[in-house]
C-alpha cells in the first residue's frame, strides 16, 4: 500500500463515554492494538488499511478511563512482521502491558528471545484472506514448535466458514491455543446455532485452547447494546470460565462505518459474566496465567 496516496482511516470512537460496571482491581484488557506512529513505525507495504496514528499514549489513555489496569497488545496487520511499533507501546507501559506477536517462519531464534524479553507472549497466526496475502500452515507449526521452549502459546484469527478445515491444522499444535473473537460465529443463529455449536465442540476437543469472547460490535447483526452476542456468549463463558479472556479490540481496525464506544463494550462484560467470580476470572486470572504467568 503506498501511504502517500491513500487516506489514513479513522476506526475509533472520539470520546468513549465512561463505563457504569466497574472492572476488579488488575483488570486485563487482553484484545487491543496500536497504530504506529507511523513517523516512527511506519506500516508494512503489504498492509490491507491504512490508519491514523493510535499510539501507546492514545491506548493507555483509554485503559485508565475504562478502569483498566493492563493492556495485551496484539501485532495488527497493518504492520506485518515488524513488531516495533508494539515492542515499544510494551516498553512505554511500565511493565502494565504485554504482546502477541506476528513473525516471519524465518525468524531466528535469537530474535525470538528478543521478543520474549520485549514483553511478547506469544504468536498470531491470521487465516482472514482480507488481511494477509498468504498462511502457510506448515511453517506455522515450525513456529509453533519452536515457540514452545518458551512457554508462550499462539493465537489464531480465522472465520466461521474455515472452522472446519482448520481443524486437522489446529489438532496438531503443541502450545496452548487462543482463538479470537470466537472464531466469529454467527450470532443471529442464536445460542444453539450450527456455528457457535461447532465452535464449542473445538473448545471440548482440547482442555488448552482458549477464546477471547470479544468483538460484539464486528459479530452482531443488531448493534449496540448487541443482545444477540450476550446471549450467545453467556453460556459459553459460563462453561469455558477458566479459558475466556476479554479485550476491546481498540483501536477497532477496519470499523470505521461501525465505531463502538468503548464504555458501552465495558458494560457489556456484566451481561456475558454475570457473577463476581466469573468476571474476575475473565478479566484477571485467565490473563494473567498467560501473559503474565511470573507473578501468578
Ligand atoms: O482486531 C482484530 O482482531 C480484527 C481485525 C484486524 C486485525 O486483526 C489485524 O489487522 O491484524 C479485523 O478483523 O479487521
Amino acid at each position: 500500500m503506498t501511504t502517500d496516496t491513500v487516506a489514513r482511516i479513522v476506526s475509533w470512537h472520539p470520546a468513549p463515554s465512561k463505563p457504569r460496571y466497574t472492572p476488579p482491581p488488575g483488570a486485563v484488557d487482553a484484545h487491543c492494538h496500536v497504530f504506529g506512529p507511523m513517523a516512527d513505525f511506519p506500516f508494512s507495504a503489504k498492509a490491507k488499511y491504512l490508519p491514523g496514528d493510535a499510539g501507546p499514549e492514545m491506548l493507555f489513555a483509554l485503559r485508565d478511563h475504562l478502569g483498566f489496569s493492563r493492556n495485551v497488545i496484539v501485532q495488527a496487520s497493518c504492520h506485518g512482521t515488524d513488531n516495533a511499533a508494539t515492542l515499544n507501546a510494551i516498553a512505554k507501559s511500565n511493565g502494565k502491558a504485554r504482546g502477541v506477536a506476528v513473525v516471519d517462519p524465518a525468524i531466528s531464534d535469537a530474535e525470538l528471545k528478543a521478543l520474549h524479553d520485549g514483553g511478547i507472549r506469544g504468536v498470531r497466526f491470521n487465516f482472514l484472506k482480507r488481511l494477509v496475502d498468504d498462511a502457510p500452515k506448515d511453517r506455522f507449526l515450525e513456529v509453533a514448535h519452536r515457540i514452545q521452549a518458551l512457554g508462550w502459546h499462539v493465537v489464531i484469527y480465522f472465520e466461521a466458514d474455515i472452522l472446519e478445515e482448520m481443524l486437522p491444522f489446529l489438532a496438531t499444535i503443541p502450545t496452548p491455543i487462543v482463538i479470537d473473537h470466537m472464531g466469529r460465529p454467527s450470532m443471529s443463529q442464536g445460542p444453539d446455532g450450527a456455528e457457535i455449536t461447532a465452535f464449542k465442540a473445538l473448545m471440548d476437543s482440547r482442555d488448552d485452547i482458549w477464546t477471547k469472547v470479544t468483538c460484539p460490535d464486528r459479530l452482531s447483526a443488531q448493534g449496540d447494546p448487541w443482545d444477540d452476542f450476550v446471549e450467545v456468549v453467556r453460556p459459553l463463558v459460563e462453561r469455558y470460565s477458566d479459558r475466556v479472556l476479554w479485550g476491546t479490540d481498540w483501536p477497532h481496525p477496519n470499523m470505521q462505518d461501525n465505531v463502538p464506544d468503548d464504555g458501552h463494550l465495558v458494560d457489556v462484560i456484566p451481561r456475558i459474566a454475570v457473577t463476581p467470580e466469573l468476571q474476575r476470572k475473565l478479566l484477571v486470572d485467565n490473563p494473567m496465567r498467560l501473559y503474565w504467568a511470573e507473578q501468578t
